[in-house]
């Protein structure tokens, strides 16, 4: 799914009205209804308190059909107008008047502090009051409403996105933002659902269609996309009837130290699961009994060395190689990962230790492989790429980083960003569960197994980051978040991709 900005937004809105021959009010209904419908398909006519907080604009106006359709339906329903400012738009002023129509309950207008009303914890308030228009930062009075909601404890639903939220910029650590329990948005998602900085603000997201013009849509150049399952699956290569294991990728994985076996352990438990026809690691002498216990199906040469890795072995012949796990930063060790990116045209996969070595010397990101995938959790991108101010930067400083080294990198994270220059994709799978030792580990395993059975390295990595999330959902689902371990997120992959196919499940995300 595109992820559009908000002036691409608008655009599709103004497209919409004059293709569908519609007034801008008619497509307000028309997305502020699909709203009501949400809310009282949930709320099945129950009567609890409704708190709707409207702006003055059109995210206002979108309130005000809201509170209409619930006042309609019998709902417990109070108005407020943040009265921010007196430039109301017009579609908020027709539906103000369509409001006095049908209730002798007028909305209250907020003005100042003294103006506020009590929100209690058991009220559902609606959010109305800024959307995508909103263009400098809440201040003033309006800042105060905004923290006494969030502080009500009241469930607070989002309309479009959370009153305080800007779609491209961050808005600062002590902005006044509603924090939403369930968003609402209208026809795309917005990118700062998805940045580590902003994504608490949203609760659970929820896209609604509003019937925006699909042609105008399609032709919306976006460098930004959500990947759900749907997109996922459109990239999954099947397999033959008529081939045999070398046909599914030769892979070799170097890792490992004394006390880190068991990340390349899990790397190629993660390879063979995914589909790796041949699997081979080299690794410090100390792994040999626990990797040919561990995976049987595996095949294993050693370093001289007992205890780390120091050299890479130039004329073995593979399909991809995946480097880092468990290797730490010892001097010969960074010998030998420049023995390997010396030896290697074809792109590879680096984690863990192996990004921290290329760190500590930037000399060898220019010997990197074109289309090589780096897959460094927020520390790791740090060190790599320096510091950044906010998100949005650091999205800037990761292309740029990608252009200049033509490289493509995994920002891992609760949504996983994979940057392939200019291009953001972001997924959508995944729990907190999954936040455990050496669920990179495999995550590497997976996306070094795809590259070895022919999938392009930025397909590799968009899809191996939606299976390994896909791998998580279905293991958290089993056993809960606490016990999900690393191990089982591998030993799941089969589940996750026979899930891709299923009904229902292509459903759910
Ligand atoms: N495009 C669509 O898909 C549809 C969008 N709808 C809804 O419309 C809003 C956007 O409405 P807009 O009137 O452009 O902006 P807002 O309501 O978000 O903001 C109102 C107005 O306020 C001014 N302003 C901005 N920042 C501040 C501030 N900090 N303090 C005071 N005033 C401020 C600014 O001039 C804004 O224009 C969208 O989110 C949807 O909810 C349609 O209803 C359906 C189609
Ligand atoms: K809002």
């Amino acid at each position: 799914m595109k992820v559009l900005s908000a002036e691409q937004l608008s655009g599709a809105d103004k497209e919409t009205i004059r293709k569908q021959n519609i007034t801008s009010e008619e497509l307000m209904e028309r997305a502020a209804t699909l709203v009501f419908n949400e809310i009282n398909q949930r709320l099945q006519g129950a009567p609890i308190p409704i708190k709707i907080f409207c702006g003055i604009g059109n995210n206002g106006g979108d309130g005000l059909v809201i509170a209409r359709h619930l006042i309609q339906h019998g709902y417990h329903v109070t108005v407020y107008v943040v009265n921010y400012s007196d430039k109301r738009s017009e579609d908020f002023l027709a539906n103000y008047e369509k409001l006095k129509v049908i209730t002798n309950d007028w909305p209250h207008l907020i003005k100042e502090e003294d103006h506020f009303p009590e929100i209690n914890t058991g009220d559902f308030v609606i959010d109305a009051m800024f959307g995508i228009g909103l263009n400098r930062p809440i201040e003033g009075w309006v800042a105060k409403l905004v923290k006494l909601i969030n502080n009500s404890q009241a469930f607070i639903l989002a309309v479009d996105m959370p009153s305080g939220l800007f779609s491209d910029k961050t808005p600062g650590k002590k902005a006044a933002v509603i924090e939403a329990n369930y968003t609402l948005s209208f026809q795309s998602p917005k990118l700062v659902f998805f940045l580590p900085e902003t994504m608490d603000y949203i609760g659970d997201l929820q896209v609604l269609d509003i019937g925006l013009d699909r042609e105008y849509i399609s032709k919306l150049i976006s460098e930004t996309f959500l990947i759900g399952k749907q997109e996922a699956v459109s990239l999954y290569i099947p397999r033959k009837k008529n081939s045999h294991k070398g046909d599914y990728g030769k892979v070799l994985i170097v890792g490992g130290s004394y006390g880190k076996i068991g990340s390349v352990l899990l790397t190629a438990t993660a390879a063979l699961k995914t589909g790796t026809g041949l699997c081979s690691l080299y690794i410090p002498e100390c792994g040999y009994d626990i990797i040919q216990t561990g995976l049987p199906e595996a095949m294993l040469m050693t370093d001289t060395d007992k205890k780390m890795l120091t050299t890479y072995p130039k004329d073995f012949d593979a399909d991809v190689v995946c480097f880092g796990m468990g290797v730490g930063t010892d001097e010969k060790s960074v010998q030998a990962l420049k023995e390997l990116l010396q030896a290697n045209n074809d792109p590879v996969v680096i984690d863990a230790d192996g990004l921290n070595i290329l760190s500590n010397n930037k000399e060898f990101l220019k010997m990197l492989p074109k289309n090589s995938v780096l897959t460094p959790h927020p520390g790791e991108l740090k060190r790599l790429i320096g510091a950044w101010e906010d998100d949005f930067q650091k999205l800037e400083k990761v292309k740029k980083f990608s252009k200049k080294y033509n490289v493509i990198l995994v920002v891992k994270g609760a949504h996983t960003f994979t940057i392939d220059r200019e291009y953001i994709y972001i997924n959508d799978s995944g729990n907190p569960g999954m936040a455990t030792a050496g669920s990179g580990d495999v995550l590497s395993g997976i996306i070094t197994s795809l590259i070895g059975q022919g999938y392009e390295p930025v397909n590799a990595a968009v899809f191996g980051v939606y299976l390994h999330g896909l791998s998580g959902d279905i293991t958290a689902e089993e056993i809960g978040y606490e016990s999900l371990l690393a191990g089982d997120i591998a030993r799941n992959m089969g589940k996750a991709v026979k899930a891709l196919f299923e009904r229902e499940s292509m459903e759910s995300k």
